[in-house]
């Protein structure tokens, strides 16, 4: 099996120490950090903002994703960009026009993403998956940190990556929530290129040990 892209959430992690957080991830093996911007709309919780993504370009030497759980995020691509963000991830929940709105995500440079809840079908992405670099599968309903895994996203990802090699298209698959040394893998056997995780990684005392646990187990 093929070692798992792993990208750790900063979610649930303590601010006032985020510098040092980012340190750690940057000496880590973590292919890339994994940011949620919550609207208190979208999702019941509110997040952090600009200053917050702002600290991050400073301190960061990793990719960054940005998770974006708001409504109309398109309202805040622009700004959002601006902080050297590598990949921008929207929900399809959230985008009455989606198609549009991945595009204005690669006109601004960054990778797209689609992120999809967990009740929701995967065929709303027939249209436009040969315009994504990742889907991600959310795991939990998304909000919080430290919840359990849904297991229903496993026959999910196996439905996803059937769906990518029907269209030929290339985008990654990305699974978000409830992670941890027990489920992955079962995900990455599924089919998943990427998981994303929060509280196995941060509540671990050893945030490296953890993401190379993680690549390591799902091999
Ligand atoms: O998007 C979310 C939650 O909404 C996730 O990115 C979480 O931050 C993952 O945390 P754990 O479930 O791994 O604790």
């Amino acid at each position: 099996m093929k070692e798992p892209l792993v990208a750790p959430s900063i979610l649930s992690t303590d601010f006032a120490h985020l510098g040092s957080t980012l340190a750690t991830v940057n000496e880590s093996k973590a292919d890339w950090l994994h940011v949620d911007v919550m609207d208190g709309v979208f999702v019941p919780n509110i997040s952090f903002g600009t200053p917050i993504l702002k600290a991050i370009q400073q301190h960061s030497k990793k990719p960054v994703e940005l998770h974006l759980m708001m409504v109309q995020p398109e309202r805040y691509l622009e700004t959002f960009a601006r902080f050297n963000i590598h990949q921008m991830t929207v929900h399809a929940e959230a985008c009455t026009h989606l198609h549009s709105v991945v595009q204005q995500i690669k006109r601004l440079g960054c990778k797209a993403g689609v992120a999809l809840n967990p009740h929701t079908p995967l065929g709303c992405l027939e249209y436009v998956i040969q315009d994504l670099d990742m889907v991600c599968l959310m795991s939990v309903n998304p909000g919080f940190g430290g919840q359990e895994f849904i297991p229903q996203t496993l026959g999910k990802i196996s439905l996803l990556k059937a769906l990518i090699r029907r269209k030929g298209a290339a985008a990654l698959i990305e699974v978000d929530g409830g992670i941890n040394q027990a489920n992955v893998t079962d995900v990455i056997s599924a089919g998943a290129d990427a998981v994303v995780a929060g509280s196995s990684v941060f509540d671990s005392g050893d945030p490296s040990q953890a993401i190379l646990t993680l690549k390591n187990g799902a091999l």
